[in-house]
């Protein structure tokens, strides 16, 4: 066995199904032993924040690791965004960059791809991962790779792997099976006992869920003990599709001011919030009506649990809930809420003009009459009006926001699960990513896109009006599809939408993108709440 085999062996042992790559020449033996080892599929894209994108989707579509491989240089430091934002919505994505073998860092020449130093790449990644290794000696290789691995698995982020070219095909030993960490049992059931006795105490406890619970795979649990506990859930705006179809009475989702207002206050003046695996960020909870007392509630993130005044650390979130569980097996179980089914969306009429209100109202009916699909969106209006799809499986990067995640992920997603699925992005970030699509043949899948067209940065100019920089100019979108090896359709109305994705439906084996063209300032309920929540929240107490 070689040291390529042996990490491949364990990439796949913990999750990962493929990997997504562009080489370069201090890649390209790590490259060609992967292509000898054959143990998992090797994807090229077109550009390396791609990567990033795609292997980020696949591990949120189906657990596990994502992993992107890339060169030295040039290849690696373009990843660093979609590896941010990996670490920011706490994905374990794996980064195995190629770089100079020893001999050639020892030649005292400056070697092409480097910056400051041989080590600036190094020190860069340590920056955005939560851990990394340099696999310099086949007989320490098997405990770092190790290591790392567990690390992205056990602290849901992104890891970093530095593979000098001449040790891909070295002998190396097997890479040790996942070790998981052993917990605190004492503190454990005192943090247990202790959330329980608060919870019981509050006269409207609450569930608010974030993404920990899929990062750690524990969506099944937490909707058991949301019925065990008797008490109503809602979700994060990064947690929106959560136990969508886990039998819980979803409450929806929590947008403040931008949000529903009665469960804007159900949850803003719970006396009892458990929020579990949900990051306070702004995305999160900046639109608040009246700024949540967190203290007051119960916080579980990161392996920490907080309560008032009391924090407990090294309390692993999937642990907690089987203890909390354990406490509650005598409680009734109650019988799992059948479906919500969504009100059947009031279709405007075929001849209206599209609007991304509009162009949801057709989604929502045409995923009734289909079937439900899975849905990768880019960030733009194209993710505020996701938020009012039907609840379903949406990934999207709702906290961190780098514009370029949709049709990547969109790519990756069915790459990892094999599901087609509906890829929404505005005509900005299409612009980033949207040429992936000429991929999507040799990757042998083929998403529906809708590009929400409005030819401009539409979110920016909302905001900021004034500016004359906001324009992206008329492209068609669905000229170029052709040129890409997919099928391209262009829709101004309801009706001419609501064709082109039944037409799009009914063909397998090539990519469908939708033109739906927009006209110049239409924005989603949703964004227009947003915006006058952000301004209410900007103006001086009157
Ligand atoms: C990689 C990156 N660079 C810039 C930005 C900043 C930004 C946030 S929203 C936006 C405009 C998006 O235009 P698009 O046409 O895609 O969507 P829409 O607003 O609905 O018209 C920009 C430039 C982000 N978030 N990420
Ligand atoms: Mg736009």
């Amino acid at each position: 066995m070689n040291l390529t085999q042996a990490l491949l062996q364990a990439l796949q042992a913990r999750g990962a199904t493929e990997v997504f790559g562009i080489p370069g020449d201090f890649a390209l033996p790590l490259f060609l032993e992967m292509q000898k080892a054959a143990v998992l599929p090797l994807h090229p894209l077109s550009h390396e924040p791609a990567l990033a994108f795609a292997a980020d989707a696949a591990s949120r579509a189906r657990g596990g690791l994502g992993v992107a491989a890339v060169t030295y240089g040039a290849g690696a430091l373009n990843l660093v965004n979609g590896v941010a934002s990996a670490y920011a919505e706490r994905v374990p994505l794996v980064i195995l960059s190629g770089a100079p073998a020893a001999h050639e860092a020892a030649s005292g020449l400056m070697l092409h791809h480097q910056v400051k130093s041989l080590d600036s790449q190094w020190r860069i990644f340590q920056e955005i991962t939560v851990d990394q290794a340099r696999l310099d000696d086949p007989r320490t290789a098997p405990a770092l790779i190790a290591r790392v691995l567990d690390s992205a698995l056990r602290e849901a982020g992104p890891v970093y792997l530095e593979i000098p070219r001449d040790m891909p095909a070295r002998p190396c030993e097997p890479v040790p099976a996942r070790q998981t960490r052993p917990v605190d049992a004492e503190r454990l059931a005192a943090c247990a006992d202790e959330l329980l006795a608060r919870l019981r105490q509050a006269r409207h406890p609450l569930m608010l869920v974030g993404v920990e619970i899929r990062r750690y795979g524990i969506e099944e649990q937490v909707a058991e003990l949301a019925r065990r506990l008797d008490i109503p859930v809602a979700t994060t705006l990064m947690g929106r599709g959560l136990l969508h179809d886990a039998g819980v009475p979803l409450l929806g989702t929590y947008l403040g001011l931008a949000g529903d207002a009665a469960l804007t206050e159900q949850i803003e003046s719970s006396d009892g919030l458990l929020l579990l695996g949900a990051i306070l960020s702004d995305t999160n909870f900046a639109a608040a009506r009246r700024p949540i007392n967190f203290r007051h509630g119960i916080r579980v993130w990161q392996g920490q649990v907080e309560m008032g005044h009391h924090s407990y650390h090294d309390v692993p979130i999937k642990d907690l809930v089987e203890a909390l569980l354990l406490r509650l097996l005598t409680r009734p179980l109650r019988p799992a809420a059948p479906p919500q089914p969504w009100p059947a969306p009031l279709l405007p009429s075929a001849d209206a003009p599209l609007s991304p209100g509009a162009i949801i109202s057709v989604l929502n009916e045409f995923q009734q009459r289909h079937g439900a699909m899975p849905v990768a969106s880019d960030v733009g209006d194209c993710l505020f009006s996701a938020l009012d799809l039907a609840p379903g499986d949406l990934l999207a990067p709702g906290y961190y926001a780098s514009m370029g995640y949709g049709v990547p992920a969109g790519l990756g997603l069915q790459v990892a699960t094999g599901r087609r699925p509906l890829i929404l992005v505005g005509d900005g970030a299409f612009q980033m990513t949207g040429w992936e699509l000429g991929n999507a043949r040799a990757l042998g899948v083929d998403p529906i896109v809708v590009v929400f067209n409005n030819s401009s940065w539409e979110m920016l100019r909302t905001f900021q009006p004034e500016g004359q920089y906001h324009g992206r100019g008329d492209w068609d979108f669905a000229a170029m599809a052709a040129g890409m090896g997919g099928a391209g359709h262009r829709a101004a109305t309801v009706g001419e939408l609501r064709m082109a994705l039944d037409q799009a439906l009914q063909e397998r084996g090539r990519f469908q993108l939708i033109d739906a063209r927009l006209p110049a300032g239409s924005l989603s309920p949703t964004l227009s709440r947003f915006v006058q929540a952000v301004k209410r929240l900007s103006m001086p107490e009157d």
